[in-house]
Formats: structure tokens, C-alpha cells, sequence
């Protein structure tokens, strides 16, 4: 190895030749010491791309300020100070400010969220350290590091390669979709850097073949780094709820330009008001009914859902898919590692004299058993001490070690010659070995894909042509065997003649002989049953889309509750054979269906069949040639542990821990974000109809009815009051029998007709019944008659001051009802709980500090328009919440009456 100096290396030309390049870099083809990359670390910094931070949030904030609907307010405080109405001016001025803050922070702590994620998934990068094959984290990489590059990986840092070929994907930097060959042994002095062969670059993707490379260049000095500035602010999508949320805002605003305009006319004409006091009016409509909060109010539930499902195991990466998720109507899973635990045991092997289950006590192995067993080592990448490895090669390794036979990992590098690497599409993988000065080829791979290259088979006495026979036991043993739920391999060999190892697979693999089958045992995860049956109950189909044998997957998904022994199975080959319209129909006839032997590309078949019938889809991967099916699905969800960075990268959901318990939870959380967004909705608009009928009914009685709310309680209502138990809604937790219901249709929106009648009809209906009730009897307790004058300096003034109060508080009063009202969609309030929401009971605490402080502290009084009422009106206003919460219940008993009538 490469003494390293004390010096740092000096900027240097990756296109030199390779000596001279690792003596700028001053390291060797054996790695650095890990002592002198943790000091090129301190001295490069960290391999990441650094913000650029500055004066970003200053755009966001004036972002928030200057938005349409921001500037539909401050077109309403300039009318109002047109109007002469300058404490109101001020007032709106404030709220648009308090509104920009809030929104501000709430996107920033949404933003915060997604950013957060990567946390959860560190990169990690395979380099050699004191000549040993060790995993750092990527941010660890440093000039001069020796990097190993496989199939699937994202490569992290600029590296010249010093060994071997890959298939990059370079289209994150010059947008180029076909793979370009990258290879050790091409050289290129001139050109530009990005299409030099011997180069690889940091935020590229290797999607085929192996290398070793040398890093020369890592964080802000790579290519991507420099054109990092450009690239360096993740994208944030719209969601398509927050889309239909801006469209509703926008409609809600144009109502209320609407109502506002024509309250100009009818508080001139009808309440003979002065010109100035039917436009202050107007303004307070307008301003009261623009719901400019709502969109950061749904972009920081989204956020605090892609939070909450990041602890839970699943990172998503857009806002959006917490809302896709919930409408997830199938989920098309993988078996290996998804529904089962990867974590595979030989249980049986079988050659033709003999098989073998690998229990404690087991007859001892005769000829043909310890060749398989030697073969199945030979072909193998995997380590024992420590595990390290494919879980189904470490299993050969275990199996073989119990059969005695030796299992060293450096022997097997040292005679090996060749590698024909595990390819999923051919389901098979070789290895040419040099035993006693000759060449053999050991073969395994699935049955359907090994047996048909075989001409021979090992029997009791030798080997012998492979008969009708004896094809007609091996297809017995592995029906026997997959039926049992366990995955199978074929193991063959083949004496290749004297001379070079054939270059090309097909060459190699032929003519093999047949030594047997290994049949394994990969136990289901126990949390699977149970997330099965949770979709059961949701209405989601699933589908297994497997590699595997079809028995064996069959049973594997019996034991876990999917299908049934009616369920069809299809095989790849099946699948490729079948015509749209049979794959329409068979997707339309089953429940659940069990995809065998797929491929990459039957998986994006499926996936654009079921989409095209109107499905969300869910789709599992994790391998480079899934990524097309998980850019497909509504939601691609890759593997975190055992799934390729092409994958990861292709999905919009990545499971930190594999587990299909993992996709189905995410559904659950999706599902419950989604309910939350739907009832602050309903929370908010509930508040119309009391704000607004007090001004209908001064209008329409002709001013004799004095106003029953000043604008600016209004204002204190929407902006103060509010604001809290809107946000706490937001964070409710599951209503029962979320998992109970089908799932929601694709497009359907978020804001329907019954919530609209629900919210303005019901709850607000009965609030705006009860607040002129209260309004109407303090006037009258107070000895005023229809037509009587309040305005200020009259007798009856302090009169209508408490009168108002008490529409005020009233208001007050009936959302604290609307708020727990809205709280479940059909379940009673007690099935949830009072108590569960901790949040909501703190809001509801700071509604009344807030409606208490605008009634009693004399400033406020004076600018609000208040009075403190008696104790006898006070008591007015106890019931109120119980009497919009109870109209709720009922309405909603209605409803799960309904629902539950048979036909429905
Ligand atoms: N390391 C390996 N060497 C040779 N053959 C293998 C190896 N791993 C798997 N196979 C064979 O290829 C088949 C398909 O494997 P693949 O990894 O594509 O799917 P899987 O892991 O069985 O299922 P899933 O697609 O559900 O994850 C296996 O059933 C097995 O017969």
C-alpha cells in the first residue's frame, strides 16, 4: 500500500494516466489508511452538497405578503382607508402581516419535514480502507478513496475507474435516458469531461456491472456540485389536494368579493347607511370570508404527515403521496423480504439418490449431496464470518458448512476465473472455478431457468443423460417442495475443455449437469397477517408480484391471508402470452391474484393495467429494473434495506425496514391525514353562516335591526380565536373504522356537496340560530324595540354593546361545539374520546382566553366594540357548544342509520 505524506494532494487532471493520478492523490489501488482519510475529511469537509443558504426566507416571507389572495386583503385596506375607516385599515394590515408570518412558518416547518427525511436514509458507499472492503457513509468519501461500484448503486463522489466496466445512467446530469458504458479499460485525453469513458460522477447511477474506482473529486468539487446551484432546491410538487384547496380558496374569495359588492348596494339602499359604513361593511365580508389560511393550514398537515410516517418506517418524498397513500386501492407487493423476513434456511436437499431434510440428526450425505453441496458454495458471493451477503447464498453457505463441506470464502476468490452475475431476468447465476488445474462452471438458479441447459443429471452411480424420468422427478420434487412454501434452486455443473473461460453466458452455461435441487425456507413476517387483514377490511386488493415459483408463493401468501386455493396463478410466461383484455378481465374477476416467475416489465404492465381500470396503485421494488413499475405506480415503493439506489431513487415511498405491515400503516396514516384536512375544512367554513345571517338580517329588516357584529369581531373570530383549534384538528388522531371503509374514489374532492350542507347547514345553521337568539334577547331584556337607535351617544348604546358581545361570544361558543363536532365524520364523539386530542383542548383553552381578553381588558373593549355582559347572559352562552355538538350527533346517528341500511 501507498505510504500517504503528510502533504495534501494538489488539484490534478482525472484524464492522466492512472500512476500519475494516484501519485497527485498521492494513494494506491489498495485504498487509503482510515487515519489518513479521517484527516482528509477535516481538510475536504464532508462529502455533501452545501446550500446555499442566505437571504432565501426573506423571498418567502414577501412570497406569503404579496400572494393573490394577500393582495386582495390589502386591496380591502386601502378601500378602508379610502373610506376614512383607518382603525380598520390597520386592522386588516395587521392580519395579512399575522397571516404571512403564520403561513410562512407553517410551510417552513412543512418544507423542514420533507428535508428531515434524509436522515432516514443515509447513503452508504462501499470503499477499500487499509486494503479491507468496508461501508462508510457516502459523506465519509474523500479523494483518493478506492470506491466499489455495483449493479443498483448510486455512485457519490467524480472517480476514475481503475477496474472493471458499468452501465451509467447520467441523465441527472446531461439528461440523457440511455445508459452510457463506462469502462477501466477505455481512454480519453480530450473531449468534454462528462463523456470521457473511463469516468464516473457523483449523482449517477450504476444500472449494470462492477467496478472499482478512484475518487478524485467529492461534494461542491464534483460536476454535480457544480452545477449544484442550479439543482439544489428539491422541487416541491403541488399536491392535488392542495390544488383543489386553491381552487375552492379562490372561489370562497370570489363569493366573498361577491357578497361584499353586492352588500353595497342593499346597506346604502335597504339599511340606509352612509356610503362609508356600507363600504366598511363590504370590506368586513370580503376580508372575513377570504379564506387565505386555509393552503398553509394543508401544507403543514401534509408536512406533519410525512413526518409521522417517516417514524413509522415509511419515507415518503413528496407532500403529495401522504394523500395519494390514502387512496391507495391496491397494493401489488413483492414476497422476498416484503411478506416474508429474508431470512432464509435450507430445510431440504434433493438429488436424484437421495434428499436430505437439514434437521439435527440428519443421515449423513452420500456423493451426489456433497457435490451439490461444494458446487452451491463455489457459486456464491456471501460470507460466513462475518454474515455478509444475499440471504439465499448465506443460507447455501450455512447448509453447506453443516454437510461439511468447506465454505471459505478467500479459497473460493482464489480459484475463481470468472463470474456470470445473478441476473433477476434470467433467474440464474454461474461461476467458472479452477479445481486441480481445470475449469468447472457451478451453475444455480430457479428450476424453470436451470433444468432446460441441463443434458445430464448426477445419479447414484454417476452421471447419466437427463430422461423423461428423470425430468418427471424433478418436476415432482419441486411441485412437492414450492407447495410447502419454499423456495427452490437448481445446482449444475459443467467441466469446461482446457483453454480460456468462455466469455459469453450462453457459451457457459450449456450442457450442464443436473446435480439437484435446495429448497429453503424464508418464515413470513408475523406483522403481515395482520396488515393483510387490515386491507381485507379496507376494501385494498393486493396482488403478489414475485421472481418466485408460483407454489411457492401461493403458500407463502396463504399463510399470510392472501388468496385462496381458487386464487389464479400467473406465470411471467403466462402474462407475456396474454392479451390486454384477458389481463383487464382477470383483473377484474379477482381480488387478489398471484404473479409469478414476473419480470421487471410484468410488473409495469400490471401497473398500468390496474391504473387504467381507475386503481391507485401501490408497487413494491428493488432492483434497477423495477424502477420504470415504480415511477409508474401512484406510489413506488422501494425497499430501504435490501433495495438498489436506482429504486430508491424511482419511488416516491421508501420503507426503512422492508415490511409490508410498513405500506399498509402508511395507507392507514394517508387515510387519517386526509380526514383531518377534510375536517378543519369543515371546521373553518362552519363559521359562514353565523358571521354572515347577523348581516343579512340588519340588511334585509332595513337597518331597524341594529348590526348584530362589528367587522372587527368578526376579524377577531377568523384571525384570533380560531386559529388554534383549526391547527389541532389537523393532528386528530384515527377516527374508528378508517380501516373499515373502501377506499375513496381517484378525483374525488376533498370538498363535497353533504360537507358543505353539513357545515353551513347544520353547524353553522343552528350556531346562527342560536347567536341572534342570544343577540336578539339581550337587545330586548335591555328595553329596546324594533327601530329603536343604538348608535353611539344614544340611550340604548351600551345596550347593543352587550348585545353584540353576545353575538360574539356566542360565536365563540358554538365553534368550541363545531370543533369537537367536527372531529369524527360518522363515529360518535365518545368512540374517539373527549380527552384524545390534547392540542385542541389547549386551543379551545387559548378560543376562550382570547374571546375573554377582547371582552374585558378596556382597550380592547373600545376597539372592539364590547361590553362585559351579566352573568345571567353569560349563562346564556354554557349551552351553546353542547347544542351544536348534540344537532351534530344526531345528524350524524343519521347518517351511520343510513349508511348501515341494507343495499348501501
Ligand atoms: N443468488 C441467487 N443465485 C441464483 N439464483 C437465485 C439467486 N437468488 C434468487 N435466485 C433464483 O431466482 C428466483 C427469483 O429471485 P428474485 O430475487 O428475482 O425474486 P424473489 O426474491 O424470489 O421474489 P420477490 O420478487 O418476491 O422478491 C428465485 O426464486 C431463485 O430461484
Amino acid at each position: 500500500m501507498t505510504t500517504v505524506t503528510g502533504q495534501l494532494p494538489a488539484a490534478q487532471d482525472p484524464r492522466e494516466p492512472i500512476d500519475l493520478l494516484m501519485r497527485d492523490l498521492r494513494c494506491g489501488a489498495g485504498g487509503l489508511p482510515a487515519r489518513e482519510a479521517a484527516r482528509r475529511l477535516v481538510v475536504y469537509g464532508p462529502n455533501e452538497l452545501t446550500r446555499r443558504g442566505g437571504r432565501r426566507w426573506w423571498r418567502e416571507l414577501v412570497r406569503q405578503l404579496v400572494h393573490p389572495l394577500a393582495a386582495l386583503l390589502w386591496l380591502a385596506a386601502a378601500l378602508a382607508l379610502v373610506a376614512g375607516t383607518t382603525a380598520l385599515a390597520v386592522a386588516i394590515g395587521v392580519v395579512v402581516i399575522v397571516n404571512a408570518v403564520f403561513a410562512f412558518v407553517q410551510e417552513q416547518q412543512a418544507e423542514r419535514a420533507v428535508e428531515a427525511l434524509a436522515a432516514y436514509l443515509p447513503q452508504r458507499a462501499t470503499v477499500l480502507r487499509d486494503g479491507v472492503r468496508t461501508a462508510i457513509p457516502a459523506a465519509d468519501l474523500v479523494p483518493g478513496d478506492v470506491l466499489m461500484i455495483e449493479e443498483g448503486e448510486r455512485i457519490c463522489a467524480d472517480a476514475r475507474l481503475i477496474e472493471g466496466g458499468v452501465e451509467v445512467d447520467l441523465s441527472t446530469l446531461n439528461g440523457e435516458s440511455l445508459p452510457a458504458y463506462r469502462s477501466a479499460a477505455e481512454t480519453d485525453r480530450g473531449g468534454p469531461l462528462l463523456e470521457s469513458r473511463d469516468l464516473v460522477f457523483s449523482g449517477t447511477s450504476c444500472t449494470g456491472g462492477e467496478a472499482t474506482a478512484l475518487v478524485y473529486g467529492t461534494g461542491m468539487r464534483t460536476e454535480l456540485g457544480r452545477i449544484a446551484a442550479l439543482t439544489q432546491r428539491v422541487g416541491r410538487d403541488e399536491s392535488p389536494l392542495e390544488a383543489q384547496v386553491k381552487r375552492v380558496a379562490w372561489l370562497i374569495a370570489l363569493v366573498a368579493v361577491t357578497a361584499g359588492l353586492a352588500f353595497l348596494p342593499l346597506g346604502t339602499f335597504a339599511a340606509h347607511l352612509s356610503t362609508a359604513a356600507a363600504f366598511t361593511f363590504a370590506i368586513g365580508l370580503l376580508v372575513a370570508n377570504v379564506p387565505e389560511g386555509l393552503l398553509p393550514t394543508i401544507t403543514l398537515a401534509l408536512g406533519m404527515g410525512v413526518r409521522e410516517l417517516a417514524r413509522g418506517g415509511a419515507v415518503v418524498k413528496r407532500l403529495s403521496a401522504v394523500e395519494t397513500l390514502g387512496s391507495t386501492t391496491v397494493i401489488c407487493t413483492d414476497k422476498t423480504g416484503t411478506l416474508t423476513m429474508n431470512r432464509m434456511r435450507v430445510t431440504a436437499v434433493w438429488t436424484r439418490p437421495q434428499r436430505i431434510e437439514l434437521e439435527p440428526g440428519h443421515p449423513a450425505p452420500l456423493a451426489a449431496t456433497l457435490r451439490l453441496a461444494t458446487a452451491a458454495a463455489r457459486c456464491n458471493n456471501a460470507g460466513l464470518e462475518p454474515e455478509t451477503g444475499d440471504p439465499t447464498e448465506i443460507a447455501l453457505l450455512h447448509a453447506a458448512a453443516d454437510l461439511g463441506v468447506p465454505v471459505d470464502a478467500a479459497a473460493r476468490r482464489r480459484d475463481r476465473r470468472r463470474q456470470f452475475h445473478f441476473d433477476p431476468a434470467l433467474r440464474r447465476m454461474s461461476t467458472v472455478d479452477e479445481i486441480d488445474g481445470e475449469a468447472w462452471l457451478h451453475a444455480k438458479g430457479a428450476p424453470e431457468e436451470l433444468v432446460p441447459l441441463c443434458s445430464r443429471i448426477a445419479g447414484a452411480t454417476g452421471d447419466h443423460d437427463l430422461i423423461g424420468a428423470d425430468r418427471a422427478a424433478v418436476g415432482a420434487a419441486v411441485a412437492e417442495l414450492a407447495a410447502h412454501g419454499l423456495r427452490l434452486l437448481a445446482v449444475a455443473v459443467r467441466r469446461l475443455p482446457p483453454g480460456p473461460p468462455p466469455e459469453r453466458r450462453e457459451d457457459a452455461e450449456r450442457d450442464l449437469t443436473l446435480l439437484g435441487l435446495i429448497a429453503m425456507f424464508d418464515p413470513p413476517r408475523p406483522e403481515v397477517a395482520a396488515a393483510v387483514e387490515r386491507c381485507h377490511t379496507a376494501g385494498i386488493r393486493l396482488m403478489v408480484v414475485t421472481g418466485d415459483h408460483g407454489l411457492t408463493a401461493a403458500e407463502i401468501a396463504r399463510r399470510v391471508g392472501i388468496g385462496t386455493a381458487e386464487t389464479p396463478i400467473v406465470t411471467g410466461a403466462e402474462l407475456d402470452a396474454m392479451p390486454e383484455a384477458q389481463l383487464d378481465r382477470l383483473l377484474t374477476d379477482h381480488r387478489e391474484l398471484i404473479f409469478a416467475r414476473s419480470s421487471p416489465e410484468a410488473k409495469l404492465r400490471i401497473a398500468d393495467a390496474l391504473r387504467a381500470q381507475g386503481h391507485v396503485v401501490a408497487m413494491t421494488g428493488d432492483g434497477v429494473n423495477d424502477a420504470p413499475a415504480l415511477r409508474r405506480a401512484d406510489i413506488g415503493v422501494a425497499m430501504g434495506v435490501a433495495g438498489t439506489d436506482v429504486a430508491r431513487e424511482a419511488a416516491t415511498m421508501i420503507l426503512t425496514d422492508d415490511n409490508f405491515a410498513t405500506v399498509v400503516t402508511a395507507v392507514q396514516a394517508g387515510r387519517r391525514v386526509y380526514d383531518n384536512v377534510r375536517k378543519f375544512i369543515l371546521y373553518i367554513f362552519a363559521h359562514a353562516t353565523p358571521e354572515v345571517v347577523p348581516f343579512l338580517v340588519f340588511a334585509l329588516s332595513g337597518g331597524a335591526v341594529p348590526l348584530p357584529l362589528t367587522v372587527l369581531q368578526i376579524l377577531a373570530i377568523d384571525l384570533g380565536t380560531e386559529t388554534l383549534p383549526a391547527l389541532a384538528l389537523g393532528r386528530e388522531p384515527a377516527e374508528p373504522g378508517l380501516m373499515q371503509r373502501p377506499p375513496r374514489t381517484r378525483g374525488q374532492g376533498v370538498i363535497q356537496g353533504r360537507m358543505l350542507v353539513w357545515a353551513w347547514a347544520v353547524l353553522g345553521g343552528v350556531s346562527a340560530l342560536l347567536v341572534l337568539a342570544a343577540f336578539l334577547a339581550t337587545l330586548l331584556a335591555g328595553g329596546w324595540h324594533l327601530g329603536d337607535p343604538t348608535g353611539p351617544g344614544t340611550p340604548l348604546h351600551l345596550v347593543w354593546r352587550e348585545a353584540t358581545t353576545m353575538t360574539f361570544l356566542g360565536i365563540v361558543a358554538c365553534q368550541i361545539g363545531t370543533a369537537f363536532a367536527a372531529r369524527t365524520q360518522t363515529a360518535p364523539l365518545r368512540a374517539v374520546g373527549l380527552f384524545t386530542n390534547r392540542l385542541l383542548l389547549w386551543g379551545v383553552l387559548f378560543e376562550v382566553a382570547f374571546a375573554a381578553a377582547l371582552v374585558t381588558v378596556p382597550a380592547l373593549r373600545g376597539l372592539f366594540d364590547t361590553a362585559v355582559p351579566g352573568w345571567d347572559r353569560l349563562a346564556l352562552l354554557l349551552p351553546m357548544p353542547f347544542v351544536v355538538w348534540g344537532a351534530d350527533e344526531l345528524w350524524r346517528a343519521r347518517l351511520r342509520r343510513r349508511d348501515r341500511r341494507p343495499g348501501r
